[in-house]
């Protein structure tokens, strides 16, 4: 089993201290930094682009891991990857050409990961999976932060990790959606390996939030 990873979700952090708050994450252990990326087409919101990636890039070495919920995201592979992107998530419903995108991500370096929208079936990723480095599940609707974690989400996580391990392959499975330290162990023992948490890790002690995820990892 490949060793948990949580990914902090910048859209909860306080915008007028982001460089700072984007270093205690890192300072306190976080693996990645989940950055959402919303155009207000695929999904109803709008948050940020190439040029906020860009400009926190210096703050940390820790992997950037953007999460693109704008339709065909293909267009703008190119930008990401130069904004600071180490792995690319775009979402198969956002995709008319699902296979070229992920290509389009892997030419360029990054590591490629498709999502699912909560009645997105994984039926889907049938023949795209082997390409991927990473599956999101999304376990709410995507577009906004601090909803209510969809509980057949569950369900869904621990059939794609079946599926994953029958095929012998090495992608990592991310969840992302109303995940809090109550929560997790489900979703852990699911079989997800990369946790995206924004509100519970971005309200209060920003350190005790992501400590206390290692600590539930860890005894999992
Ligand atoms: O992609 C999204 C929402 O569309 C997420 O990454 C949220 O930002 C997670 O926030 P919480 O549900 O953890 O507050
Ligand atoms: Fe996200």
């Amino acid at each position: 089993m490949k060793r948990y990873k949580l990914a902090p979700s910048i859209l909860a952090a306080d915008f007028t201290k982001l460089g700072e708050q984007i270093k205690r994450v890192d300072e306190a252990g976080a693996d990645y930094i989940h950055i959402d990326v919303m155009d207000g087409s695929f999904v109803p919101s709008i948050s940020f682009g190439m040029p906020v990636i860009q400009s926190i890039r210096p703050v940390t070495n820790r992997v950037f891991d953007v999460h693109l919920m704008i339709d065909e995201p293909i267009r703008y592979v190119k930008e990401f990857k130069n904004a600071g992107a180490d792995i690319l998530t775009v979402h198969a419903e956002a995709c008319t050409h699902l296979n070229r995108t992920i290509m389009a991500i892997k030419e360029l370096g990054m590591k490629a990961s498709v999502s699912l929208n909560p009645a997105t079936p994984l039926s889907v990723l049938e023949y795209v999976l082997p390409e991927l480095d990473m599956v999101l599940i999304m376990s709410v609707n995507p577009g906004f932060g601090g909803q209510k974690f969809i509980s057949s989400s569950l369900n869904k996580i621990s059939q794609l990790r079946k599926i994953i391990e029958e095929q012998q392959l090495d992608v990592d499975i991310q969840v992302d959606g109303g995940i809090h330290l109550k929560n997790v162990e489900a979703v852990v023992k699911a079989g997800a390996n990369v946790i995206v948490a924004g509100t519970a890790v971005f309200s209060s002690d920003i350190e005790s939030n992501v400590h206390g995820f290692y600590e539930v990892f860890q005894n999992v």
